[in-house]
């Protein structure tokens, strides 16, 4: 009994009848075994489903019993029948609940065709898809499978939420009492992640957290069970996973755990704010996992060890990886904050690198880039957290930008062609296609991949001919793709926005999908901004909004050496001074803005030339401009807050997060109408007053005056317009909660993919 019962992930029992014991022994992407204990013999039942369908039950002979005599007998068998018959009837009764859903269905599909003109953008499939994910409830069953095309899935709250209502209308004695769970610790924590331990603490919040819906909600799981069971033939499971798509009621509740689809999820970045960060990607890799775990998934972060810090520590775990033919070793360490596991990657090739995570030659880049990718893609296997490798199945690798797109191609080469890691998978996201890892076609032997491999790298560019490609080969070979906005989305299958890498993207446009990047609800956030609490700031929020940000303002003014004025609009520019970021476009401005009454406030780094530009700006003009070059985290959260209005004129924007962390804090954002920047900002309208900044819609010296010059009108002319666009922008709920439901949606698209 204990071989059987030890290997299962739940087990729990019912009390007070004579079958006291109900153990979950697999549940794996194709098959569930379930054991029962009934009249105290051992009987059981393989259940065997494919692309979200039960369609095979089998009886489980077994050679065990609670006393540990012969298999399962003949009273088990009777049981099993009965229980059989008790599942038709609820069957009967789900039905009756099916048509019940099928008529609010319709209700909600009419109210929803008479809001779908408040959708931003026809173009924007995805993003409607979001507001009504389960619009398309008629479809079938192979159109419901094919989440690369239309972009669904059935979502664990909405299976949930169907459950509660079956349980809410069967009669209490079909529903009886909610079995009680005993879930082992160990396993918990090995198999469900690091969130479940602590559930395990509240059984009822456990057992719809965590078990397959068809368990938790049931009055008698193996009832449920089975009953599914009977039915697959007739396509029964198919109609309730049809049905139970959208409660109307869903959209107001917050966004529900995993539930069943929890995953372990490995995200794997070149830097990880706060250890290390460049820009945008090391706050999303600092903070998307975080909201991960918060749905119950166990969830690490991969990310090299450029330098000493306090958390980590050395797991003791040595591995030697090839690297253009040299073993090189690197350790692990390991740090578990805020639910998440951060595995730093440690070898002399990343020390002292976090100020040029990026720099040195190609060659060298691509090397670290190599021995990073083919470390993380191991750690699953090596490095223990809280004890417990995370294993390889049910596992899900996000892998950022180029830097980190070889890891689904070493996948895939390593393991998965060699029949290893079948259960794994691994999603692209695309923060910036600008950047791609290309060099000559020679690099592709420095990747140590074998030889018929190269085609994937290879791609012709119309200036520099046959190259090697990086980004290219992770595109194509990840299961899913990932990009920051709907926006950026659309752009990237333009040959403008593609950046040569239209032609693959526009191929793998079926599992490519735009998700609009979050921000850190406690990293930025007035109320609680670590920044704000010396040198004369002070944390601010709504309700404190005209005090708290005229202080935050004041002591920017003061700290910098400007002039303290309450009247004179402060107007913040941040980012890294490149080509992408538009400051050209500030420069062009430069002579109009000076001739307003207003202080200018750049931070960045980059290129010299537009550093010696900053620094030119704030000579010719030290009364009105301080052009501050450098990496500073603490200032750019002052300036944040401090600040009336942010300036982004980006050519182009994956997502932008300034803007997001601007309007959270009160800042109003005028920006280029580009990617990201389309999607989050939307323009002010006096008329209805709505909106939450300025836009303009080339990147255009002149435009940007002319959004500028209107928003500075409102500014000194129109107060009331003004706080409101302030207080809609720090209304909005920019959380990673609800992106993370998003790339759960995409993280078990993958799973489920073949
Ligand atoms: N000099 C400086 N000192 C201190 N902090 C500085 C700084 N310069 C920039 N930062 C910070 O770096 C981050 C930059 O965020 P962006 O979204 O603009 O990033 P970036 O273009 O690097 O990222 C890419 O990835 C992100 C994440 O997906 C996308 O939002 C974006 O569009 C895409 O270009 C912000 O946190 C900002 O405050």
């Amino acid at each position: 009994m204990a071989s059987i019962v030890g290997s299962s992930p739940f087990v729990f029992e019912r009390k007070g009848e004579s079958r006291p014991l109900l153990a979950f022994t697999t549940f794996r992407p194709r098959k569930i075994q379930i054991l029962a204990v009934l009249n105290g013999s051992i009987c059981g039942v393989s259940l065997f489903y494919d692309k979200g369908q039960l369609w095979r039950f089998k009886p489980l002979r077994l050679a065990g019993s609670l006393d540990g005599v012969g298999g399962a007998g003949r009273g088990s068998g009777d049981a099993l029948q009965a229980t059989i018959e008790k599942s038709k009837k609820v069957l009967a009764m789900q039905r009756d609940l099916l048509q019940q859903i099928a008529e609010r269905r319709k209700l909600v599909s009419s109210i929803k065709s008479s809001v779908t003109d408040q959708d931003q953008d026809e173009d924007f499939h995805e993003q409607r898809d979001n507001a009504f994910p389960n619009a398309n409830l008629a479809s079938s069953s192979s159109d419901r499978m094919d989440e690369g095309k239309n972009g669904r899935i059935l979502s664990s709250s909405h299976v949930n939420s169907t459950m509660r209502h079956i349980s809410e209308i069967l009669p209490s004695d079909e529903v009886g009492e909610e079995p009680e769970l005993h879930l082992p610790r160990e396993e918990a924590s090995s198999n469900i992640g690091p969130n479940k331990q602590l559930k395990t603490t509240d059984s009822k919040a456990f057992k719809s957290d965590v078990l397959p819906s068809y368990l938790s909600s049931s009055s008698d799981a193996a009832q449920l069970t089975v009953e599914e069971n009977e039915n697959l033939t007739e396509g029964g499971l198919e109609e309730v996973n049809d049905e139970v798509d959208d409660p109307p009621i869903e959209d107001e509740n917050p966004p529900a755990p995993a539930g069943v689809n929890v995953m372990n999820i490995i995200l794997v970045a070149a830097e990880c704010a706060p250890w290390s960060k460049t820009g945008g990607l090391g706050d999303v890799a600092g903070s998307l996992p975080k909201a991960l775990a918060r749905r119950g998934h166990r969830v690490m972060v991969v990310a090299p060890r450029y330098a000493d810090c306090a958390e980590p520590h050395d797991t003791g775990v040595r591995k030697k990886y090839k690297v253009d033919g040299h073993d090189t070793e690197v350790s692990y360490f390991q740090a578990y904050i805020d639910g998440v596991d951060f595995v730093f990657v440690d070898s002399p090739v990343f020390h002292h690198m976090q100020n040029n995570i990026y720099g040195g030659n190609r060659l060298d880049i691509l090397k670290r880039m190599v021995l990073f990718c083919k470390a993380a893609v191991e750690v699953p296997w090596h490095v223990p957290c809280g004890g417990v490798c995370y294993g390889d199945g049910n596992l899900v690798f996000i892998a950022n930008d180029w830097h980190t797109a070889l890891l689904p191609v070493y996948l895939k080469a390593y393991y998965r062609d060699k029949g290893l890691m079948p259960f794994t998978r691994s999603v692209l996201v695309i923060h910036n296609i600008a950047h791609q890892g290309r060099g000559p076609v020679d690099d592709f032997y420095h990747a140590d991949l074998p030889e018929h491999y190269m085609d994937l790298f290879k791609l012709y560019d119309p200036i520099g001919g046959d190259h090697f490609n990086i980004f290219a080969a992770g595109l194509k070979t990840a299961d899913r793709v990932v990009t920051v906005s709907h926006g950026y989305a659309w752009e990237l299958k333009t040959s403008e926005g593609g950046w040569g890498l239209h032609g693959i993207i526009n191929e793998s446009d079926w599992k490519l999908r735009g998700i609009v990047n979050g921000i850190d609800a406690t990293d930025w956030n007035p109320q609680y901004d670590v920044h704000l609490k010396s040198d004369g700031y002070t944390n601010y929020s709504l309700e404190t909004l005209q005090t708290g940000k005229a202080q935050c303002k004041a002591a920017l003014q003061k700290e910098l050496g400007l002039p303290v004025r309450k009247d004179v609009p402060v107007i913040g520019f941040i980012g890294r001074l490149d080509h992408q970021k538009g400051v050209d476009l500030i420069a062009e401005a430069i002579p109009w803005m000076m001739g307003q009454d207003v202080q200018l406030i750049m931070l960045g780094t980059g290129r010299p030339d537009l550093e010696q530009m900053l620094r030119q700006f704030e000579n010719q003009h030290r009364d009105k401009v301080r052009g501050w070059v450098g990496f500073s985290v603490k200032t750019a959260h002052r300036i944040t807050a401090g600040a009336d209005i942010l300036l982004m004129p980006s050519r182009f924007e994956p997502c932008g997060l300034n803007q997001l962390y601007a309007m959270s804090y009160g800042t109003i954002p005028v920006v280029h109408a580009v990617g990201g920047l389309r999607d989050t900002v939307q323009p002010f309208n006096p008329y209805e007053e709505s909106g939450l900044g300025w836009t303009f819609d080339s990147a255009d010296a002149n435009k940007l005056i002319h959004a500028l010059g209107n928003c500075l009108l409102t500014y000194r002319q129109y107060k009331k317009s003004w706080e409101g666009l302030q207080r809609r922008g720090m209304m909005q709920d920019l959380s990673w909660d609800n992106v993370a439901q998003k790339y759960e949606e995409v993280l078990l698209a993958a799973k489920y993919q073949w």
